[in-house]
């Protein structure tokens, strides 16, 4: 069935999806808050800041006004990353108190809050009153926007404690190439969302520095060994790890190019600073601030991070990434499980 749908956030993935939505028969509104991108994406169908070549569908619309998107819509598609997320939510939940609509909330942005360290579900359940919204499903696992826009084979995780509205979310994206399962655990969705960027950095890092590929599967398995302690000190199910959300997204993007997080570290490992890679990225490379609130996390909840704590202190503390490695190897020898 054809539903209406508010995408809000035009950047590499929100764009994709809305695009993907709409061949999927929906009918799509496309929020941004910048007028020229919304003027290019309904005269011309292109969006080049952030998908470079690719047209999007005639039939996707754009707007600047949320409100306009919102009317109307049964679902709501939130793809902003993790800084901007509240400031969105609020205007969005005054929007639902005006218009009295309560829809299907579905969130892709993969972070923790720096300061709280809430995950992004928690920010919206927080922003967004009861009255306002059904339930928030997570939509997370290995899709990078562009391998998506080229309809490459990809498969996700709609994680949802209520088992209906991820069926519902199910049912929205799936199509010939992109094959949506369901998960009830929200918490381990979104640890493992946020903390593979954390390690996909690292991975970059080490590729910049000339490593090769036991490194490369070292770093990716020990990352995923100290994500999964994490998500577990928090209550996620040890066994969404090794699925879609979890090793799957962490492969992805510690082996891709098309990551942001990937690149960012390969820059790092090349010598370049921290803010130049920043600034010349163009687009959110959101594990840059997921290390700084992992690391804190993990040291309040005095749960071992070895190399979340190991970026911290490159990204943060100015270290040399050769002496942050060296650390990493030269720590007392222990048992892989401990
Ligand atoms: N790019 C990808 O392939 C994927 C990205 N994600 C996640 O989706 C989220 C968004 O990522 P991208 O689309 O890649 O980011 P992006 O950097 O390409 O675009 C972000 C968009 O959000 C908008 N935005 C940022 N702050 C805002 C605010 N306060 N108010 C209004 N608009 C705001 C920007 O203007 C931009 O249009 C991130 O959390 C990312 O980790 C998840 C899966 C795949
Ligand atoms: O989450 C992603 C793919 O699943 C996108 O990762 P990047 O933000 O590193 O490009």
């Amino acid at each position: 069935m054809a539903e209406k749908i508010a995408v809000l956030g035009a950047g590499s993935w929100g764009s994709v999806l809305a695009n993907m939505l709409t061949e999927n028969g929906h009918n799509v509104m496309l929020w941004s808050r910048n007028k020229g991108q919304v003027e290019q994406l309904n005269n011309e169908h292109l969006n080049p800041r952030y998908m470079k070549d690719f047209v999007y569908s005639a039939k996707l619309k754009a707007t600047t006004d949320m409100k306009a998107a919102v009317e109307g819509a049964n679902v709501v598609l939130i793809v902003i990353p993790t800084k901007g997320l509240r400031e969105v939510a609020k205007k969005l939940n005054t929007i639902l108190t005006e218009l009295h609509q309560k829809p299907l909330i579905i969130h892709a942005t993969k972070g923790l809050e720096q300061n709280t360290y809430k995950r992004p579900s928690e920010m919206l359940s927080e922003d967004l009153s009861p009255e306002n919204r059904q339930a928030i499903v997570v939509l997370s696992g290995p899709s990078h926007a562009e391998d998506v826009a080229i309809k490459d084979m990809t498969a996700v995780t709609a994680a949802c404690e209520d088992i209906n509205s991820a069926k519902q979310a199910q049912k929205l994206f799936s199509n010939s190439y992109f094959r949506v399962y369901t998960n009830d655990d929200v918490i381990g969705a979104e640890f493992g969302a946020a903390l593979k960027n954390i390690i996909a950095i690292g991975a970059g890092a080490i590729q910049g520095l000339g490593y090769h590929d036991n490194a490369r599967a070292a770093l990716i398995t020990r990352g995923l060994a100290e994500i999964r302690r994490l998500g577990v000190a928090f209550g996620a199910n040890p066994m969404t790890f090794i699925g879609l959300s979890g090793v799957g997204d962490l492969v992805v993007t510690a082996t891709s190019k098309n990551s942001r997080n990937w690149r960012a570290g390969y820059q790092l490992g090349q010598g370049k600073k921290l803010q130049d890679v920043i600034a010349n990225m163009g687009m959110v490379i959101e594990g840059v601030y997921t290390t700084k609130a992992a690391y804190e996390l993990s040291r309040k909840r005095q749960v071992q991070m070895p190399i979340t704590e190991a970026l911290y202190h490159v990204l943060y503390e100015g270290e040399d990434i050769k002496t942050a490695i060296s650390q990493l190897m030269d720590r007392d020898l222990t048992s892989e499980n401990e």
